[in-house]
């Protein structure tokens, strides 16, 4: 079988060794493999609909015309349009983008929406911006994206280093463009908007609740309380904050951070509100927090603790640290955080993963809500959105868990299982191969 990355690297094309492609392929193949998938399915699915990549320039607030590098990257939309956040950060590149892309068709089919798959962002440090020069480079990327985004068409979203601000100038940019009497019709061209500006009050705090209710989950069905159990965040962002918040007001207690500056430690407990109004004026990061030691960066996967949360980046359990682990779960919060090497060290120990696709999707879920709220002209209740995201991870968790119980198998490989034969059965539906 022909695969995007086999063909790139035939081509000579620069592949990362083991890079997020190569993971996530791997994971779907060997779900393909599983379902007996068909042929023809598997080459569409092995493969992205459209790559878009711009080039634009933007005036610093110096007077020189810096140019940049964006992506949007549509990997498949056979359930509806296609769906997935925006990333601005130094990593990001076309294959990050397709890897993304692709996780999110699976994300979006396994949660049951009416949703493909998609993924973008600016190859950029945005630590070395001005809140101005920010605001003047997502203008621009979105008026050169132009119509390859819509909000029937590709409704981005946050995801690393963009939040509701981002959205709203992308929304404004975005309306800006159509004729006058269209202009307010179109504000669910995105989603995780302010929610004075068409968001969704709990979209902020709806993928970290979704990474606790599976923790949750979890542990029901282990008959574990969560009272007492000791657990570690990398990245105190959006995802890792809220997490941490739900976590601890069930009784469970943080005890490591990890962020893109340095890595802090406490056993007997670190308070997440306290380090979250630390880190707001500490330039966001957890660095020097009182309460707590720094450690070795390398040390932190390894450390005492329950559970795990990888809330960062992707690639970061990998076969180097697997085997120290010492959590018995990991909740992934990131996309892509453990790759197919590591995860087999896992498996092989017996510590239970439950899968990006599956633990982070109640922020898409929230997304959802968003863009059903701006398409009928609705605002719903902060109360309301909670208790519809619960009652959505809850179906897909037991879902994917019943699966994996009933074929012995893990948890990413029934994910994967039934966000594919959902899309399968789309394609054979629609009697394109008979
Ligand atoms: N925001 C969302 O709704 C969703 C986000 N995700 C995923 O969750 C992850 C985190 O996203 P957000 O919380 O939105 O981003 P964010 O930008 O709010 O936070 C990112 C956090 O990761 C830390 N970080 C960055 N590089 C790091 C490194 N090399 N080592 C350790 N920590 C590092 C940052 O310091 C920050 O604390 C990403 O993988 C994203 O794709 C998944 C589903 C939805
Ligand atoms: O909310 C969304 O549309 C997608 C968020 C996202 O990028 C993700 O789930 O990885």
């Amino acid at each position: 079988m022909t695969t995007l990355t086999a063909d790139l690297k035939k081509n000579n094309k620069k592949v990362p060794v083991r890079g997020m492609m190569d993971n996530v392929m791997e994971q779907f193949n060997s779900a393909s493999d599983y379902i007996g998938l068909h042929p023809n399915i598997r080459k569409i699915l092995s493969i992205t609909n459209n790559e878009i990549i711009v080039n634009f320039p933007v005036k610093m607030d110096n007077g020189e015309v810096e140019i940049f590098q964006g992506y949007r990257v549509q990997h498949n939309n056979a359930l509806g349009p296609y769906k997935g956040g925006l990333r601005y950060h130094p990593t990001v590149d076309i294959d990050a983008a397709r890897a993304l892309a692709m996780w999110m068709t699976w994300k979006t089919s396994l949660a049951g929406l009416p949703y493909g798959g998609g993924k973008g962002g600016i190859k950029i440090d945005p630590s070395k911006y001005s809140q101005a020069e920010l605001e003047r480079i997502t203008r621009r990327f979105t008026f050169a994206l132009a119509d390859n985004i819509g909000p029937e068409h590709d409704i981005p979203a946050p995801d690393v280093n963009t939040n509701s601000q981002t959205m709203a100038w992308i929304a404004d940019t975005y309306m800006s463009t159509r004729p006058p009497a269209e202009r307010t019709a179109n504000q669910h061209v995105v989603t995780g908007k302010p929610d004075g500006s068409g968001g969704l009050e709990g979209r902020d705090r709806a993928t970290g609740y979704g990474v606790y209710l599976s923790i949750k989950f979890w542990a029901e069905k282990n008959n574990e309380p969560l009272v007492g159990k000791k657990f570690i965040v990398q990245g105190f962002g959006n995802v890792g904050y809220w997490a941490a918040h739900f976590l601890e007001k069930d009784g469970a207690q943080l005890v490591a951070v990890q962020d893109a500056y340095g890595s802090i430690e406490n056993q007997k407990g670190i308070n997440v509100e306290d380090l979250f109004n630390y880190i707001k004026v500490n330039e966001g990061s957890i660095v020097d927090f009182p309460n707590a030691k720094t450690i070795d960066k390398d040390k932190f996967f390894a450390l005492n603790c329950d559970i795990c949360i990888p809330a960062a980046l992707g690639n970061q359990i990998t076969k180097q640290n697997a085997p120290k682990i010492k959590a018995t779960l990991i909740a992934e919060g990131a996309n892509g955080p453990t790759n197919v090497e590591g995860e087999k060290i896992l498996i092989d120990r017996g510590i239970t993963v439950i899968p990006d696709i599956l633990c982070n999707s109640g922020g898409v879920v929230g997304s959802y809500f968003e863009w059903l709220q701006n398409r009928n002209g609705e605002i719903w209740q902060l109360e309301d959105v909670m208790a519809k995201l619960d009652k959505k991870m809850k179906e897909s968790f037991n879902k994917v868990f019943d699966y994996a119980k009933n074929e012995g198998i893990d948890m990413r490989t029934a994910a994967f299982c039934i966000a594919i034969q959902r899309i399968e059965k789309a394609y054979i539906q629609r009697g394109i191969f008979p």
